[in-house]
């Protein structure tokens, strides 16, 4: 699969010892980077340079022997022309500011995580603009679970920044014959719409393992869709971008797949566990579990419909046996199927003309 390409004479600093950094990391050496990957584990640091292998979080992928791991912060990010930072979002900030005595305004920043930050509510390019005022700023995201990227299987992401020089650069550092890397100049959709996911593929992961059919599924997804862009768009976001890659496509592949963490919290939970039981049982991050109680919060503040997520939320943190929510979730009021075609407001108002009634109340 992988195919022939020019060596990009670049050095990259890689932030992050899990399974996607350590994915892009070798990728990037694939294409003939300098790439040093920055992780805190002394023992993992010297089992990738010694075996060229992440035995914790990737344990049968083969790492291109040219990466360099290190736990020393400064000598990863000296010289690096482009910095990927893939740690989690409660770390995020943390490890930034950690950074920031060793990056400069000519790199190139750009986050692959997919969340949010608690007490901001700032998605992670936003927190690194913030700490260091740089402007070659960027995100990735798409449908990219690293365990298939790991295996080579045919991949697409979008890089998105407002920046040319960002979004050239990471397509030269990590296209590959089996990586193809879109462009998206709409950094905050982008970003928005691989943090929101994760909250539907606990659902689905959940919905799945209490024996839901393929129409239920589709009709999650669908209706997931729907939620997460009315979200997007009462912030500020473009709703088009929801329907690319870092959209529909991360939300397909993260609803259908049991290799998706989030997925699997919301499996074992509708096999009875405990949210802690799955939590611990992963042993990695899931994004959602933070993300659906942050967006909720969030959502009502703003006066945003969000019933799928707010389901979720009772069933992870309310004590709501996911059985009983999984019924009333996808049987609430029907009202709009594309809500920007059939806006809601003439819903409403062809229900109070033929009814007498001033509201529907149902889903929008
Ligand atoms: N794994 C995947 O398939 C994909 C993950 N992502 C996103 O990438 C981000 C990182 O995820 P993964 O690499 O999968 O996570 P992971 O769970 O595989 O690994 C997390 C890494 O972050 C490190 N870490 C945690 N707290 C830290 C701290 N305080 N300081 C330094 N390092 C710390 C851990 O030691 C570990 O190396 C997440 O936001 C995830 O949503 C995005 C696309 C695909
Ligand atoms: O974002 C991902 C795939 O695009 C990874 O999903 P999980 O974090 O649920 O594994």
């Amino acid at each position: 699969m992988a195919e022939q390409q020019t060596p990009v004479a670049i050095k990259v600093a890689v932030l992050g010892g899990g399974s996607f950094g350590t994915a892009l990391s070798s990728i990037a050496a694939d294409n003939g980077a300098e790439v040093r990957q920055w992780m805190r584990d002394a023992e993992l640091v010297e089992q990738i340079n010694r075996e060229h292998h992440n035995g914790r979080y990737l344990p049968d992928y083969a790492m291109n022997p040219a990466v360099c791991a290190s736990t020393d912060m400064q000598a990863v990010l000296d010289g690096a022309e482009l910095v990927l930072i893939a740690i989690p979002s409660k770390a995020f900030r943390s490890v930034v500011k950690a950074a920031k005595q060793w990056l400069r305004p000519e790199q190139i920043l750009v986050s692959t995580t997919k969340g949010i930050e608690a007490d901001s509510f700032m998605l992670m390019s936003q927190v690194l603009e913030e700490e260091t005022g740089f402007s070659h700023v960027g995100v990735i995201a798409g449908p990219n679970l690293a365990s298939e990227i790991a295996d080579k299987q045919l991949t697409a992401t979008v890089v998105a920044s407002a920046d040319a020089l960002t979004r050239t650069r990471v397509q030269q550092v990590l296209s590959c014959g089996y990586f193809r890397v879109y462009a998206s100049n709409d950094r905050h959709g982008v970003e928005l719409g691989g943090a929101l996911k994760n909250i539907y593929a606990i659902a689905a992961g959940m919905a799945a393992a209490l024996g839901m059919g393929e129409n239920t599924r589709s009709m999650l997804m669908t209706r997931a869709l729907a939620e997460m862009s009315r979200f997007a768009v009462a912030q500020g976001a473009n709703p088009m971008t929801f329907l690319g890659l870092s959209g529909v496509g991360d939300l397909i592949v993260t609803c259908s797949s049991s290799l998706s963490r989030n997925y699997r919290v919301g499996y074992a939970m509708g096999e009875g566990r405990t949210l802690e039981q799955a939590v611990e049982a992963l042993g990695q991050v899931a994004e959602g579990v933070n993300t659906v109680r942050l967006v909720c919060a969030k959502a009502a503040e703003i006066g945003v419909y969000m019933p799928l997520a707010e389901g979720l939320d009772r069933v992870l943190f309310k004590g709501v046996p996911a059985k009983q929510m999984a019924g009333a979730l996808m049987t609430g009021e029907q009202s709009t199927d594309v809500e920007f075609v059939l806006p809601q407001a003439d819903v409403q108002k062809a229900h109070r003309e033929a009814t007498g009634h001033q509201e529907t109340g149902g889903e929008q």
